[in-house]
């Protein structure tokens, strides 16, 4: 069985085509800047060169019918027709409480995604997009959703609820709901596997640091806590979002500032984090090199951030009494050598003593970063969240099968 995985972004779109057979890829790629001036394809047939393309992608239905070309083009396609795609899986970031695990995409499904629209402003109208683009050029093919949010549904309601009037949580559901769960369950049950212990046995603190970030405290396996809340704007310093601050800074500045809602909304998403501290971008690998080459505005952004970081590993081992595993994945979390070491620097309390000769070594290996007599197992965990989608997607589409045969 082929399945597509499709994790749609307002202004990309990135798959993977997965053979179930073996988990092997295919083929994987991502399309850039739909809607703007010159769109930007990068298709990789999985053993062969990559291939870029740049055009005029308007919006996203144009977008998965060049998916599907390139998949079947005569060169640099993997598939003869697109019949061969059996199902296809979609990231889904915000699955609010009507979702506990991945679902089959339905009229029903895709009303309660809808409804989620106001809490991930900056994802879930998007992946909707990819939804039905798929819908009209592979009428017919059985759909998936995998979400974010589902993974920290083990969370307590100590971890999940805020001390706001319960009527809040009642009447709109206004509760911690927490994201990137399928990359924290990946990666927690690859340091499981590298480390040869069971997961349930362990302590772990996930940082998933990417351009979203959030760290997750997983207790026995189960999300415990984790740093994004309502929306994935709260908890660790991002790219261009705040992360945690004083909630009274909203309504003052709202009123200082003239600002309407949606203006500070935007704000807090787009305009803040490591964009708003070096005043230079929201991309680490350029905050990393302006702080190398002496750019205080910079190298405060990048400490700041770290700072945020370490903070939450400290929060986390103590609401679990302990920590383990310490992982750090996602973007940053995978590369940034110089991260990881001012993250971990100041944590020999915990225990946590970082190898820095590993730490420095380049890998795509999950594997263990920490000195042997370190009581914390540090690691590199690179993620997979689309391999998880297509394993779900598998699922559920052999169970749809045999309903209907
Ligand atoms: N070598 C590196 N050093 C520092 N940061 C890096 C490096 N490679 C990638 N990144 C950062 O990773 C972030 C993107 O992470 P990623 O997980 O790909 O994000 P997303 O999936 O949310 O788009 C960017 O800020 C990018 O600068
Ligand atoms: C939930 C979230 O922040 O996702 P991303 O890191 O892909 O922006
Ligand atoms: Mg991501």
């Amino acid at each position: 069985m082929n399945i597509l995985v499709i994790n749609a972004g307002s202004s990309s779109l990135k798959y993977q085509l997965y053979d179930m057979k073996d988990e092997s890829v295919l083929a994987s790629g991502r399309v850039e800047r739909i809607g703007m001036d010159s769109s930007i394809v990068t298709h990789e047939p999985e053993g062969r060169p990559e291939v870029r393309i740049v055009d005029e992608i308007l919006e996203h239905t144009s977008a998965i019918k060049r998916v599907l070309d390139m998949l079947t083009h005569p060169e640099h396609g993997v598939l003869s027709s697109v019949q061969e795609i059996d199902a296809v899986g979609h990231r889904v970031v915000h699955g609010g409480e009507a979702f506990k695990e991945s679902a089959v995409v339905t009229p029903e499904t895709k009303l309660e995604i809808r409804k989620l629209f106001d809490l991930a402003p900056l994802h879930n109208p998007a992946h909707m997009m990819g939804i039905t683009a798929v819908e009209a050029v592979l009428p017919g093919v059985t759909q998936a959703v995998v979400f974010d949010t589902a993974f920290h549904q083990t969370m307590p309601q100590q971890s999940y609820l805020y001390p706001v009037p319960m009527v809040l949580y009642k009447r709109h559901a206004i509760r911690r709901y927490g994201f990137h769960g399928t990359s924290h369950a990946y990666v927690s049950e690859r340091a499981a596997e590298v480390l040869g212990r069971p997961l349930e046995e362990l302590k772990l603190v996930s940082c998933h640091i990417g351009n979203g970030a959030s760290a997750t405290a997983i207790l026995h396996g189960k999300s415990f806590d984790t740093s994004m809340g309502m929306t994935p704007l709260e908890g660790l310093m991002m790219g261009t979002r705040s992360g945690d601050l004083d909630p009274a800074i909203v309504p003052y500045t709202m009123n200082k500032e003239d600002l309407t809602l949606s203006e500070v909304n935007s704000m807090l998403n787009k305009h803040s984090g490591l964009l708003a501290i070096s005043g230079l971008s929201s991309d680490m690998r350029e905050i990393t090199e302006a702080m190398f080459d002496g750019d205080k505005n910079a190298k405060l952004a990048f400490e700041m951030y770290a700072y945020r970081v370490k903070k939450y590993i400290g929060a986390y081992a103590a609401a679990m009494n302990g920590i383990d595993v310490l992982l750090f994945t996602a973007g940053v979390g995978e590369n940034s050598v110089v991260l990881r070491e001012h993250v971990c620097d100041g944590l020999t309390f915990l225990g946590i003593k970082l190898d820095k000769e590993l730490n420095a070594q380049r890998s795509k290996e999950a594997r263990v970063i920490s000195t042997p007599d370190s009581s914390v197992a540090v690691m590199v965990v690179p993620t997979n969240e689309e391999l998880l989608i297509a394993r779900d997607t598998f699922k559920l589409a052999r169970q749809r099968g045999a309903e209907q045969a």
